[in-house]
């Protein structure tokens, strides 16, 4: 056996480098990068591997872990999971950072693939620096938290332990019903340590993404149930995009005259102007989609995780039968479902030839919700602050709106800040959001004008995945302008991958929206019967000893400034329009801040969100909303 001596963090390098994808006969490289921060704990093993040789990987340098790999995440995501960025952290709190952002990709089943530094194997000097001591056991160390939120876990304490750790890496980054974060932890001792390496290890590896095939019998079931119903509701999710199944999927819905919503990973996989692109679905659905998925007789769910958010937790559609097509047994088998496992595109072209000439029985109701939807969302786009002005959001801050008003000088209502924006941006710009009330806004009201252009993280609706993931997105699709939808409270949260769009040259623009708040949290706990409570952004008030005093005013252009970025404060569409025009003529990132009235992002339409309320409690409102719980809970299905 011919064999090559290397360390086991260079065989790492010289092996990432040799996966390759292939998906319907194109080949690709698959790892095309790595986001670095360097500490003790990496930097020797895995940063001289990268300093000595390379290869073909790209070598980043991220800010913040978390981030790094939230940029990683986004860029596998824009690439539809054909390919990836690995990252490394040093060892302790630099892998502890990476965390959160495992569990984001994972909650996603996006493939990323981390490499935090470890404690030392032969516990020669331990405890060495950011080692925790576990008394009980000594083979924990802090990258055990990664199990939880990890798809492949391993730890390579020998250097050929590294060989099958990478195989299993690899089946589980390219696989496309489970994947999600893949942690290899690396002992410092061990990254240094040499091997002699068979050569057959560093062969060019193609991984094959196969289109999974459904069975015959669940085929005919399908298309049977398909048959008895009149009234098929489809739900495009995000399965549909990552399978490139987008143009089956619209010929299937035409052919058969099948309306469809989409969930958030789905979104923009078809333009939202198609006549049966309803649009967003479930408790941030808009009023056409959630209408004829409550009327539908049958939810037929195309690569959907068919989470609480889609389901309305389970209440939207708690009559209609259910039909699912997933790559995965785990998420097809969901509601109790009919199921048809394969790929988007093998199950509904399979579907569509046992169909023959069934057509749906709608009538005028795709049309009339598309347009009742399309009436309300100008009415949405045209919403101005006026004297006496009544939020969408009514009710609930009403006395200390012009409190706001006077702080911020603006008649901004976010409803028509995403209007103007949405007409103004390039129609092949990429969007990128996560949390916050954003999302909800988006899902609902954002128009996507081309494929592929709407890149939201709503499985773990992580704050700090917007700005990092723009830089994701931007890398993935370098031609494209990025715009981060972030809110006041996710940019305090994680904004240090701005700094490295700017030594990278990756262009990212942010649409800062401030309202001085955590303001979809302050929506839930108000309309679940609390106070404001602990989530505007008041001072300390030395009267009363709470956060009841002033509203914070923050100048987030000038703290962007500081970093070097091309900034704009806005208060009117007129300052908007004028700041994203100029803004698109800006070589180097940028960021608005649109200091936007609190209340004024759209309200539910017809759905319902199980959250947990409180059952005791000496306040009426809080009855009362446990009662409104309960009623809700009573029309839901229970599994
Ligand atoms: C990392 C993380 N922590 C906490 C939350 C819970 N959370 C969801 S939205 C939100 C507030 C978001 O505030 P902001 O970004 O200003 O958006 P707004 O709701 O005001 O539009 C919080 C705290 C979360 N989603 N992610
Ligand atoms: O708790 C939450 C409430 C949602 O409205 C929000 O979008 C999300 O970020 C979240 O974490
Ligand atoms: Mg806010």
């Amino acid at each position: 056996m011919n064999t090559i001596r290397l360390t086991t963090a260079q065989a790492l390098i010289k092996f990432l480098n040799e996966q390759y994808i292939d998906f319907d006969g194109v080949q690709q490289r698959f790892v095309k990068g790595i986001f670095t921060i360097f500490g003790h704990g990496n930097v020797l093993g895995l940063g001289q591997a990268l300093e000595e040789n390379p290869g073909e990987l790209e070598v980043y340098q991220g800010r913040n872990e978390q981030g790094m790999v939230h940029a990683a995440m986004a860029y596998a995501k824009q690439k539809h999971r054909k390919q990836i960025m690995a990252a490394t952290s040093s060892v302790g709190p630099g892998a502890a950072n990476m965390v959160t952002a495992a569990a984001t990709a994972t909650a996603n089943n996006i493939p990323v693939l981390l490499l935090p530094g470890d404690v030392f194997a032969t516990r020669q000097p331990d405890p060495v620096l950011q080692q925790i001591e576990q008394t009980h056991d000594l083979s924990i160390s802090t990258n055990d938290a990664f199990r939880a939120v990890s798809k492949y876990w391993d730890r390579v304490s020998r250097p050929e332990q590294l060989m099958s750790a990478m195989l299993n890496a690899m089946r589980v980054l390219t696989n496309a019903a489970d994947s999600g974060a893949v942690t290899i932890a690396l002992p410092q001792d061990v990254q240094s340590e040499a091997w002699d390496f068979p050569e057959s290890f560093f062969a060019k590896r193609i991984h094959r993404i196969s289109r999974r095939q459904p069975s015959v019998e669940s085929v005919h079931e399908a298309a049977a149930l398909i048959q008895s119903k009149k009234k098929p509701f489809l739900i495009f999710g995000g399965g549909v995009r990552y399978s490139e199944a987008a143009e089956t999927f619209r010929q299937f819905a035409e052919k058969f005259n099948i309306p469809f919503g989409e969930t958030q990973a789905g979104k923009s996989g078809i333009e939202s102007d198609h006549p049966l692109n309803m649009g967003g679905v479930g408790v941030t659905g808009n009023s056409a989609a959630n209408t004829l998925a409550k009327e539908a007789d049958l939810i037929i769910g195309v690569g959907t995780r068919f989470t609480d958010f889609t389901t309305a937790s389970k209440q939207l559609f708690s009559e209609a039968e259910i039909l699912t097509i997933n790559i995965s047994e785990f998420h097809a088998s969901k509601l109790d479902a009919a199921q048809v496992v394969s790929d988007a595109q093998a199950g509904l072209t399979a579907i569509d030839e046992a169909l023959g000439d069934y057509s749906s029985g709608y009538k005028n109701e795709i049309a009339q919700a598309k347009e009742g939807w399309e009436k309300e969302l100008n009415r949405l786009h045209e919403i101005t602050w006026t004297e006496g002005f009544t939020p969408e959001v009514a009710g609930q801050l009403d006395d200390q709106l012009s409190e706001y008003r006077e702080l911020f000088d603006s008649a901004l209502t976010q409803t028509s800040v995403i209007g103007k924006v949405n007409e103004l941006i390039d129609s092949q710009a990429i969007i990128v959001g996560a949390a916050g009330s954003l999302p909800g806004d988006l899902q609902r009201m954002w128009k996507a004008k081309s494929r592929n252009t709407y890149n939201m993280e709503y499985g773990y609706s992580c704050m700090g995945y917007e700005i990092a993931g723009a830089l994701g997105a931007k890398m993935a699709e370098p031609e494209k302008e990025v715009y981060a939808m972030v809110g006041d409270g996710s940019f305090l949260m994680l904004h240090s991958e701005l700094v490295t769009s700017l030594q990278e040259g990756k262009k990212i623009n942010l649409l800062l929206f401030d309202n001085s708040g955590f303001g979809c949290i302050n929506n839930l706990q108000m309309e679940n019967g609390m106070g404001s409570f602990g989530t505007e952004f008041r001072r300390r008030n030395p009267e009363t000893g709470k956060l009841d005093g002033p509203v914070m005013g923050v100048d987030y252009a000038k703290v962007a400034e500081g970093y070097g970025l091309k900034t704009y404060t806005v208060r009117t569409a007129q300052e908007l329009e004028a700041a994203i025009l100029d803004s698109k003529e800006q070589n180097t990132s940028t960021l608005i801040d649109i200091k936007v009235l609190p209340k004024t992002m759209t309200h539910g339409y017809d759905s319902w969100w199980h959250v947990g309320v409180a059952e005791v409690s000496d306040k009426e409102s809080i009855k009362s909303a446990f009662h409104n719980k309960e009623e809700n809970l009573s029309r839901a299905r229970s599994y």
